[in-house]
């Protein structure tokens, strides 16, 4: 097990990556805390299976786009196990939508969700871990989305690119408290985020064409990269982004 009795907080974590991420954790030896927007079915259902896994787990609502989201889940984490070792900067939206006409409203929210989100959150989780003074692991849940572009994605690649470069400043901010800070970079993972968008036949075709491995990922492809970068096993990792993508970024031709 890489996370034996360790607290891992993850935000999004009641579907898609965050709820596969929230069971691998658990299934590494950690009690696990979960935020989510509307809470709900599917965070019960991720507290049933991280509890299947023998582990404990608590579902914090909250959007996370609001500064006071960050401190009431990490206090609410410290009150039901004591410390926060592991945080993963995880809730994000992508509103696909073209550039020409994009409304402001949903750039604001996308950039507001997705970057001050993981902003507010690495920074309450940190705080909490500097207090503890034993170091600590943050993992943000960035994208290939960083590296390349998308044509209804204008809104949304700058922020994976900017979760990215939030890692790599905190890194720097956070290494004298022995607090590492990566990103993970997935590729395309099927979940509710791109179910329309890949509902296109053609569309669904190419992207898997696009993979040197053969498939769309599946949100438990993320799991063991999260765990790997917030263990021990990665001590000295820090600044940096690990692809998960099934080769898709280097399959140029
Ligand atoms: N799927 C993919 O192909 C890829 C996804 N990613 C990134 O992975 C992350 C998770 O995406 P994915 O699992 O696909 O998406 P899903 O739509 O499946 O899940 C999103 C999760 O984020 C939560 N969430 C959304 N908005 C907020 C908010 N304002 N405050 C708190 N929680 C919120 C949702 O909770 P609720 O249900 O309550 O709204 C849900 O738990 C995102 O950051 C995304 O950018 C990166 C690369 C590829
Ligand atoms: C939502 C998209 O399908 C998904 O999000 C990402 O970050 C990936 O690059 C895909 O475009």
């Amino acid at each position: 097990m890489l996370l034996k009795d360790k607290v891992v907080l993850i935000t999004g974590g009641s579907r898609g990556i965050g709820a596969a991420v929230a069971v691998e954790m658990a299934r590494q030896g950690a009690d696990v805390a979960i935020n989510s927007h509307s809470g709900g079915s599917a965070a019960a259902e991720v507290i049933a299976a991280v509890e299947a896994q023998g582990r404990r787990c608590i579902s914090v609502e909250g959007d996370v786009a609001l500064p006071e989201t960050a401190a009431a889940f990490v206090e609410a984490a410290v009150e039901a196990f004591g410390k926060v070792d592991v945080f993963v900067s995880n809730a994000g939206i992508c509103p696909f939508h073209a550039f020409l006409d994009m409304p402001a409203e949903t750039l604001k929210r996308t950039m507001e969700v997705n970057l001050h989100g993981a902003y507010f959150m690495t920074q309450a989780a940190a705080n909490q871990m500097v207090k503890q003074g034993n170091g600590g692991a943050i993992v943000a849940i960035s994208s290939i989305s960083a590296l390349v572009g998308g044509e209804f994605q204008t809104h949304y690649t700058p922020t994976k690119a900017g979760v990215h470069s939030l890692m790599q400043s905190c890194a720097i901010a956070l290494g004298k408290h022995g607090i590492r800070c990566n990103s993970v970079l997935p590729g395309t993972i099927l979940t509710d985020i791109n179910k329309d968008d890949l509902a296109d036949p053609k569309k669904r075709e190419y992207m898997e064409g696009r993979i040197p491995l053969g498939r769309l990922g599946q949100p438990e492809d993320i799991g063991g990269a999260v765990a790997f970068l917030a263990s021990d096993m990665a001590a000295y990792v820090t600044g940096a982004a690990l692809l998960v993508d099934g080769g898709a970024f280097v399959n140029l031709q």
